[in-house]
C-alpha cells in the first residue's frame, strides 16, 4: 500500500509541480494566490520521500522476515537428512537453494506483486484524474502506459524461460565448481574444465539474450514515453485552443503523464523475477516432499532406561536391489565389546549405522532394551550412542569446535588429553582445520574424528575403522587410549584390520549377509581392553 501511495504521490507531485511552475511563470499580481500550490509541492515532495521510505522499510523488514523462515524451514530439511541429502542433491544445489532461491522467494512480492500494484495505482490515478479533463486526454496519457506494461507482458514468456534457464545453468555451474575443487587431486578440475567453460559460454549466451530483451523493452518504453508526452501536448494544445483548458493545467497534465512513466520502469523486471521465484518455490516444495530414510516418530517413547542391549532380530537390509543384511541377528549389551571384519561392501557400516538409527531396517527390527528404535526419540537413542564414521567430514572451523561437537561442555583441558592420547598434542585448539578438514592429514583428521566420537557421554562407541589411516606405531597408541577411555562401556570396532580386533572380546565375520564367528582369534597386537587399564 505504501509504494502504491509513494508512485501516486510522485505522479500528484510532477502534475503540481508542473501548475506551480507555469502559473508562476505568468507573474501573478496576487503572489499568495502561489501560496496553496507550493505547501502542495512541499507536502507531496516530503510524502513522497517519507513513503518511500517507509515502504522500503517495512518492505524489506517483511521480505527479510520471510526469507528468515525459508532458510530455516531449509535448515530443518537438511538436517533431517543429514548427509543422506547429497544422495538426492548436489552440493552446488544446496548453495544456491540457500542463496538466490531463498532470495528469488523472499523478494519476489517487492519485485513482483509491488511494481504491478504501482502501476495499477498509477494508472487509476491518472486515468480518474484526466477523464473528467477529457476522455481524449486521458487516453492518450494512460494508453501508451498500457502498451508499455503490454510489451513486458509479451515478453513474458520468454523472459520467463530465459531466466529459468540462467538459474539451471547456474546450478549445474556451481555444482561442477564445487567438484571441481573438491576433486582437485583427482585431476577433476581437468575433467570439468570443458563442461565449465561450455556452461560459462551458455551462460554469457543467455545473459545476452536476455539483455537483448531488456534492451527492446527499453526501447519500447522510451517510445510509449515520447507517444504519451506528444499525444498529450497535441491534444492539451487543441483544448487549450479551444479554451477548455487553461496553459497553466498543460504543464501539470504533461508532467503528470511523464511522471507516471516512472511506475512502468521497474515493470521489465517483473516477468524474471517471477519465473526464479516460482522455480525456486517448486524445487522448495519438491525438496520438502521427499521422505529422509529415517523419521522420528509423531509421538516418540522416551528411550528405556537401564544398561543398554541392543539387538537385530531377523534384519534384513536391501541396498540398489542388493540384499546386504539378511536375516541377521544380532546381541550386544552394556560393556560388551565385539569386532566385526568382513569384505569391503559387506554390509559392516551398514549394519553400524543400523544401531544409531542412520538407517531402518527392510525387515526384522533392532531393539533398544526391548524397545523398537523406530518408536524411539531419535535425539534420545542417539545420546546413548555415539559413532565414529569412517572418512567423517570436520567442520570448517576450529580444532576446538570440532571436537566440542562431541562434548560442548568439554574443558580445553580435557580436550587436550583426550588429543594426546591419540597422539594430536601437536594440534592447536584454535587452529582452523580447514573445509572438511582439508588442513590436517588424513591419518589427523580420522583421530580428530574419534577424538569426537570417545569426548560423547554416550554408553556404547560405535567405530567404523578408526584405525585406516594410521601406521602401525600410532595405531597401537591409538587403540591403547580407546581402551582406556571407553573401559567398562559397549563397543562395537568394525574394521578391515587386525589390531583393532585386539580390543574385542568377540570377534564376527560378516560376509554375503550373514554373521559367523571368527575361526579363531587374530594375533593380538594390540593391548587388550584390561591391559590398557
Ligand atoms: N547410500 C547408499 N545407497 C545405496 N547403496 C549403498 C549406500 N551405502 C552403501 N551402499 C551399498 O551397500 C553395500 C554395503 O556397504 P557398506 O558401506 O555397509 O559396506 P562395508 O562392509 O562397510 O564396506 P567397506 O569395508 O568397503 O567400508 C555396498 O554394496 C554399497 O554399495
Amino acid at each position: 500500500m505504501l509504494g502504491v501511495l509513494a508512485a501516486c504521490a510522485g505522479v500528484g507531485l510532477a502534475a503540481t509541480s508542473g501548475v506551480l511552475i507555469s502559473r508562476a511563470a505568468l507573474r501573478p499580481a496576487d503572489f499568495l494566490s502561489l501560496t496553496l500550490l507550493v505547501t502542495a509541492v512541499r507536502a507531496l515532495g516530503l510524502g513522497r520521500a517519507g513513503l518511500r521510505y517507509a515502504e522500503r522499510l517495512t518492505g524489506h523488514a517483511a521480505a527479510l522476515k520471510a526469507g528468515e523462515g525459508l532458510r530455516l524451514r531449509l535448515f530443518d530439511t537438511v538436517s533431517r537428512f543429514g548427509r543422506d541429502l547429497l544422495a538426492f542433491e548436489r552440493g552446488g544445489d544446496l548453495l544456491s537453494r540457500a542463496g538466490p532461491d531463498v532470495d528469488a522467494a523472499q523478494f519476489r512480492f517487492l519485485r513482483v506483486i509491488l511494481p504491478l500494484a504501482a502501476l495499477a495505482g498509477v494508472l487509476t490515478v491518472l486515468l480518474a484524474g484526466l477523464v473528467g479533463l477529457d476522455p481524449g486526454l486521458a487516453l492518450l496519457a494512460v494508453g501508451p502506459l498500457g502498451l508499455a506494461a503490454g510489451a513486458v507482458w509479451a515478453v513474458r514468456p520468454r523472459v520467463a524461460r530465459l531466466a529459468r534457464e540462467e538459474v539451471t545453468l547456474s546450478r549445474e555451474h556451481a555444482a561442477r565448481l564445487l567438484d571441481a575443487l573438491a576433486g582437485g587431486g583427482d585431476n577433476a578440475a581437468t575433467h570439468h574444465a570443458p563442461e565449465l567453460a561450455r556452461l560459462s559460454e551458455r551462460l554469457a549466451g543467455v545473459a545476452l539474450r536476455l539483455g537483448r530483451v531488456n534492451a527492446g523493452l527499453a526501447l519500447a518504453q522510451e517510445a510509449a514515453f515520447a507517444l504519451a508526452v506528444t499525444g498529450v501536448l497535441w491534444r492539451g494544445a487543441a483544448l487549450v485552443g479551444a479554451g477548455e483548458l487553461s496553459g497553466v493545467w498543460l504543464a501539470g497534465v504533461v508532467l503528470a503523464a511523464a511522471a507516471a512513466f516512472d511506475a512502468a520502469a521497474p515493470l521489465s523486471a517483473v516477468p524474471a523475477a517471477d519465473a526464479v521465484a516460482g522455480a525456486a518455490g517448486q524445487r522448495r516444495l519438491a525438496l520438502e516432499a521427499l521422505a529422509p530414510a529415517v523419521t522420528s516418530p509423531d509421538t516418540p517413547a522416551t528411550v528405556p532406561t537401564g544398561p543398554l542391549h541392543l539387538r537385530l532380530e531377523n534384519v534384513t537390509v536391501r541396498r540398489a536391489g542388493r540384499t546386504v543384511l539378511d536375516s541377521l541377528n544380532l546381541d550386544l549389551r552394556a560393556g560388551e565389546t565385539l569386532a566385526i571384519s568382513g569384505p569391503s561392501g559387506g554390509g559392516k557400516t551398514t549394519l553400524a549405522r543400523l544401531l544409531s538409527r542412520d538407517l531402518d531396517p527392510d525387515g526384522g527390527r533392532v531393539t533398544l532394551n526391548g524397545a523398537d528404535l523406530r518408536t524411539l526419540d531419535l535425539a534420545g537413542l542417539r545420546a546413548r550412542l555415539s559413532l565414529h564414521e569412517q572418512d567423517a567430514p570436520l567442520l570448517d572451523g576450529t580444532l576446538r569446535e570440532n571436537l566440542h561437537l562431541g562434548d560442548h561442555r568439554a574443558s580445553d583441558e580435557r580436550l587436550r588429553a583426550v588429543l594426546d592420547g591419540l597422539g594430536l598434542g601437536h594440534l592447536d585448539l584454535n587452529a582452523w582445520v580447514g573445509e572438511g578438514g582439508t588442513r590436517l592429514s588424513g591419518g589427523e583428521r580420522a583421530r580428530v574424528s574419534v577424538a569426537r566420537a570417545l569426548l560423547r557421554p554416550a554408553e556404547m562407541l560405535l567405530l567404523d575403522e578408526p584405525t585406516a589411516h594410521l601406521d602401525p606405531e600410532t595405531e597401537q597408541r591409538v587403540l591403547a587410549f580407546i581402551a582406556r577411555e571407553w573401559s567398562g562401556r559397549g563397543l562395537l570396532i568394525v574394521t578391515h584390520r587386525t589390531a583393532p580386533l585386539g580390543l574385542a572380546q568377540r570377534h564376527l565375520i560378516l560376509r554375503a549377509g550373514q554373521l559367523v564367528p571368527a575361526p579363531e582369534c587374530p594375533a593380538q597386537t594390540p593391548p587388550t581392553r584390561r591391559q590398557a587399564i
